[in-house]
């Protein structure tokens, strides 16, 4: 496929757990989580040009342009390489905002795997995820583009293999803040460190679930609902919740009979990120 039309994905992940083990002296949170990503994606298309131009065909509604995530990677890359050329961005959107499932820092990340490829910058994948890090927590794991055991602020990343389980996600009509969570004065910041095995064992607990239960009716209302399906758990910092099924069969049930209530989705878990996948197409 030629590169000018090519549609670049950018997965949604999951947290199939998240623990809070301590806070660095700038406020960020130490973390220990799985990411795990998910067959829902977000598509860009990128158009170089020969102006020192950065442009968004379509911008988000609600987000200035030059504070989109895309751009940012971009200008980024622009800054700390000296390249000349500029770029044309085109989203297509599906991840919802304000969602938990990663949907703006995995747009960043496609950008930085996409104009390294595009503009020729040769960048290692070490550096690009380094660079990702400057515009926020969860950029590193979706260039990094496996499934991982993550700890520091959600750098530090260790590739694992997880059982790639059908999964329905609802999202409730609600927005949470990120930072907002991070900020409450109820949230639980001193978790004892666990080991992988742990986590395989069963460990699968979300320390921020409480506080946005509490705060977040909607995302209470739809643990319950997906409860009476299977364990149903929180990502990131939400409104996303999710739950796990072995068989399509059983995660298509749960999800044609929540889908009447709830912006569903019937995705599939996978290890390996189709970013990368599409990175050997160039
Ligand atoms: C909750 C997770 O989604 C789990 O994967 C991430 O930790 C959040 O990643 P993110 O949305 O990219 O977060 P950022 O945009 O970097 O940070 C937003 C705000 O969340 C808080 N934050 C984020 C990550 C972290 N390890 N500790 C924090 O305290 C900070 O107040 C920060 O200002
Ligand atoms: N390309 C983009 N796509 C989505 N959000 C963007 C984008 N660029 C900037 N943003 C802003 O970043 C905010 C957080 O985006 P994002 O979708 O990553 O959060 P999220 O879905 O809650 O994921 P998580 O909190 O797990 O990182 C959005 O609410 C939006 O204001």
């Amino acid at each position: 496929m030629s590169e000018v039309n090519k549609r670049w994905p950018a997965p949604a992940k999951l947290n199939l757990m998240l623990r809070i083990v301590g806070q660095r002296e700038d406020g960020y949170h130490l973390l220990q989580t799985v990411f795990q990503f998910i067959d829902l994606c977000d598509w860009l298309v990128f158009r170089p040009i020969s102006d020192s131009v950065i442009s968004l065909r379509n911008p988000l509604p609600g987000v200035p342009e030059d504070q989109d995530l895309t751009y940012r990677a971009a200008r980024l890359l622009k800054d700390e390489t000296g390249y000349k050329g500029g770029v044309v961005i085109e989203i297509e959107k599906h991840l919802p905002m304000g969602g938990g499932l990663g949907g703006g820092s995995s747009d960043a990340a496609t950008t930085l795997v996409a104009l390294n490829d595009l503009w020729r910058l040769r960048l290692s994948r070490e550096r690009l995820m380094q660079l990702g890090l400057r515009l926020g927590a969860d950029v590193p794991i979706f260039v990094f583009g496996h499934s991982a055991w993550a700890e520091g602020v959600g750098e530090v990343l260790q590739e694992i293999e997880v059982p790639e389980k059908w999964v329905v996600v609802l999202k409730p009509d609600c927005h949470v803040d990120t930072k907002e969570i991070f900020s409450s004065k109820d949230l639980t910041r001193d978790s004892k460190s666990i080991k992988i095995a742990d986590f395989i064992a069963g460990q699968h607990q979300n320390d921020c679930l409480d506080v946005v239960r509490k705060f977040y009716p909607s995302v209470d209302g739809a643990l319950r609902e997906l409860s009476d399906f299977s364990e149903a758990r929180l990502t990131g910092t939400g409104a996303c919740v999710f739950a796990q099924f072995d068989t399509e069969l059983a995660a298509k049930k749960a999800y044609l009979s929540l889908s009447r209530k709830w912006q569903s989705y019937l995705c599939k878990g996978m290890n390996r990120s189709p970013l990368y996948s599409s990175l050997n197409d160039a």
